[in-house]
């Protein structure tokens, strides 16, 4: 069994463009999909996954650590996002081919069931941001929150931190509080309310903004300052009660070592299609087992991503919550025929062999790749000065 070529598709997904891979062999009707989404780099991506075709061609699809290791160590450099989200998008794929040689869904490769739903939050997003920021509103949040426990979430995440400067005043820090103690009031006790500070605040500063919430119970605090330097993030698990989380942005398994070197939070999330596939994502969440660390996998993507998150959530014991992002699209669902559904906020276990989704092609084709708007272009301080999106 020899694998033939790669396809790739960017399927324009409004805020972001989903990039699908799609393996193909030399048996008949066989070959998988795998997904490489990043965020404002899909032509980068898309090359990537060109140049690593070439070191694929002839090979067995089935030896996937082999393969991973050729991608990855053949590569010669450590490679960052963008070479490791193709070496995702590529794995997943042999994985789906590995599960349709064998006749099994792909949790049944990775240790088989340890649960028998899987739990999901929603994104909400920052509701209209210019309304958040400028007036510190909570209420369209509130709405899209009920919207969400309506139908059947339990948990669910929002993302109005303020952007922030190396200090922000204290007004800030009380208008984010009140914000928080609105939206927990109108939710209840019973919902879990994740709050993601997508790297916008300094230690200093995220210390304040946690601190002012701990009396409202998040469920945890989210990349609380950018992702470079461990010992940031360090600092405010130190100082802060309420559970710290991380790993978005840390790609390959060699990233998150120094995480738990320095047991710097209690959550991490690594991200599927960036992290170097499942396999690496079983072995990061190995590494967390030990540190009695949870793990709640990053996934503001496409559909291939969530079937492979899944596979990964079914299978791993310190799997904590899955992010998922439905309301992104409206024909999200036409462009992948698959079995897997979900039911008041929990994914059911699929049966079908490999991922057990297809994208249909003709419908991905209806939405090609356009440049995408760069969001946080006009994230700026008062002074024009460029702060975090
Ligand atoms: O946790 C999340 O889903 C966010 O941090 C997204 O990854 C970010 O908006 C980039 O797309
Ligand atoms: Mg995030």
């Amino acid at each position: 069994m020899k694998i033939t070529g790669l396809k790739t598709f960017a399927v324009n997904a409004k805020m972001r463009t989903w990039v699908f891979v799609k393996i193909d062999t030399d048996q008949a009707g066989l070959y998988g999909w795998g997904e490489g989404s990043l965020e404002w780099k899909t032509r980068a991506v898309v090359g990537a996954l060109k140049d690593f075709e070439a070191m694929l061609i002839g090979e067995d699809p089935r030896n996937i650590e082999h393969l991973y290791q050729k991608m990855y160590r053949q590569s010669f450099w450590a490679l960052g996002v963008i070479g490791m989200s193709a070496i995702s998008a590529i794995e997943q794929a042999l994985w789906d081919i590995k599960g349709k040689v064998l006749s099994v869904p792909v949790f049944e490769l990775l240790g088989g069931k340890v649960r028998d739903r899987v739990r999901m939050y929603t994104h909400l997003g920052g509701g209209d941001m210019k309304a958040v920021y400028e007036t510190f509103s909570v209420e369209p949040l509130i709405e899209l929150a009920n919207n969400v426990i309506n139908n059947g979430y339990t948990a669910l995440k929002v993302v109005f931190v303020p952007y922030s400067k190396t200090i922000d005043g204290q007004n800030k820090v009380r208008r984010f509080a009140d914000m928080f103690g609105k939206l927990r009031e109108a939710v209840g006790q019973d919902i879990d309310i994740m709050v993601d500070f997508h790297g916008r605040t300094t230690p200093a500063m995220a210390i304040q903004y946690i601190n002012t919430i701990e009396e409202f119970h998040p469920f945890f605090c989210e990349e609380p300052v950018r992702p470079e330097n461990i010992d940031s993030i360090k600092l405010v698990t130190e100082k802060t009660k309420a559970p710290i989380a991380t790993g978005e942005r840390h790609v390959s398994i060699y990233q998150y070592k120094e995480i738990f070197e320095k047991n710097a939070v209690h959550v991490i999330q690594p991200d599927l299609c960036h992290c170097g596939g499942l396999w690496a994502a079983k072995k990061i969440a190995a590494m967390a087992e030990v540190y009695n660390m949870g793990v709640a996998p990053h996934n503001p993507l496409g559909p291939v991503a969530n079937a492979v998150a899944l596979h990964f959530a079914l299978s791993t014991p310190n799997f904590l919550i899955q992010e998922d992002m439905l309301t992104d699209v409206p024909w999200r669902w036409d462009v992948v025929e698959t079995e897997i559904t979900s039911e008041n906020g929990y994914w059911k276990v699929p049966t079908k062999p490999g991922l057990g989704i297809d994208i249909n092609e003709k419908e991905a084709k209806k939405y090609p790749f356009k440049q995408e708007i760069i969001h946080s272009n006009s994230i700026r301080d008062d002074d024009n000065a460029i702060l975090d999106w």
